[in-house]
């Protein structure tokens, strides 16, 4: 094997590979014909060969029969294309404060850019993507969300951070048929509100919103951290699994935080519409989808109902 992986001098025989495959074929067997939404984060969108192992990772499980959704962000990105024009990002919850001038650059790196890399590389990589964000055909509609801060007397307050909106209804539809053409669907966490405005929505919930509406089997969120850890920072505490209801104890205990809660949410919204199963894992792991997928390996955290 190469240094692909960091197993440099590992040689595989033929016999070694035939094996893998064999190992894959039951899970194979089960995921065939289901949906998996990938959320890819843009904290796992490191450089080239990362992007291109998540690629190959989507297409090769297209090819094998299942149907995967990616649903991307790209939040490094728009903090550093609005640096560029001289604004700072502010987060609450970890939801970007969106003014009108920083909602447009959110379209334009989200929907201008980053959708339409992702479709590329998929197409270069041997698969068919098609690129949408909640306006495209109607897919997903926004409705304006105000995060839960709490105050100084322990109770909590909603604040209004801007054009920062929540799934307000999915057209699952269009995925649906979109799938049934043979098509990887690629889709960009912007939409439209009631008031004809544009909403910036955190990937991880419109990733959550369409795992239940598709009644996916699947959903896997890929970030930076290796999943949800007791002590964040520390990479041994990694909690592999974790059940619906230890999730708001650690929350309000403040284990989970920041980047880690839209993540949360979006399991929770996803098991309650009956997903299967959810999982949060390093996307800075080569080939960490496959790993999830195909194998028996214990990586991530798993959000269990
Ligand atoms: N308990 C926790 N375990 C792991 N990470 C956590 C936890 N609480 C907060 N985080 C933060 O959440 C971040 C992941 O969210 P985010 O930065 O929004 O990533 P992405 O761009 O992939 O959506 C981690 O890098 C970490 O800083
Ligand atoms: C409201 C809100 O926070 N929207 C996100 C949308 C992009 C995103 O979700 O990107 P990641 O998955 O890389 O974090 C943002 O502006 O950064």
């Amino acid at each position: 094997m190469n240094g692909d992986n960091g197993n440099v001098g590992m040689e595989l025989t033929a016999l070694d590979k035939a094996g893998i495959l064999v190992e894959a074929l039951p899970y194979i067997k089960k995921f065939y014909g289901k949906i998996v939404v990938i959320k890819y984060g843009g904290h796992a969108m490191v450089d080239r060969r990362l992007k291109q192992a998540v690629i190959q990772d989507v297409v090769l499980m297209k090819y094998v029969g299942m149907h995967p959704v990616l649903v991307h962000g790209g939040g490094p990105d728009i903090t550093d294309m609005l640096r560029k024009l001289g604004k700072e990002s502010d987060f609450v919850n970890g939801l970007r404060v969106t003014d009108r001038e920083t909602m447009e650059i959110v379209e334009m790196v989200l929907v201008g850019k980053i959708n339409k890399e992702i479709v590329a590389l998929i197409n270069k990589t041997g698969g068919h993507a098609i690129g949408l964000c909640g306006k495209d055909a109607d897919l997903f509609e926004a409705a304006k969300k105000m995060p839960e801060v709490r105050k100084a007397d322990g109770s909590w307050e909603p604040v209004d951070i801007g054009f920062v909106g929540e799934v307000a209804r999915v057209n699952p539809e269009i995925i649906k048929n979109v799938i049934k053409e043979g098509y990887i669907p690629v889709i960009a966490p912007t939409a439209v509100g009631p008031d004809g405005e544009s909403y910036n929505i955190n990937a991880d919930y419109v990733a959550g919103k369409l795992a239940a509406a598709l009644q996916a089997d699947k959903l896997v969120l890929l970030t930076d951290v290796e999943g949800i850890m007791r002590r964040p920072g520390d990479r041994e505490s990694r909690m592999s699994v974790i059940r619906m209801e230890e999730v708001g104890p650690l929350r309000e205990s403040g284990v989970i935080s920041g980047g880690m809660l839209p993540k949360v949410e979006a399991c929770l919204d996803a098991l309650r519409a009956g997903v299967n199963r959810t999982h949060i894992l390093n996307g800075r792991q080569p080939h960490a989808v496959l790993l999830e997928i195909f194998t028996d390996e214990g990586i991530g955290t798993m959000v269990l109902p």
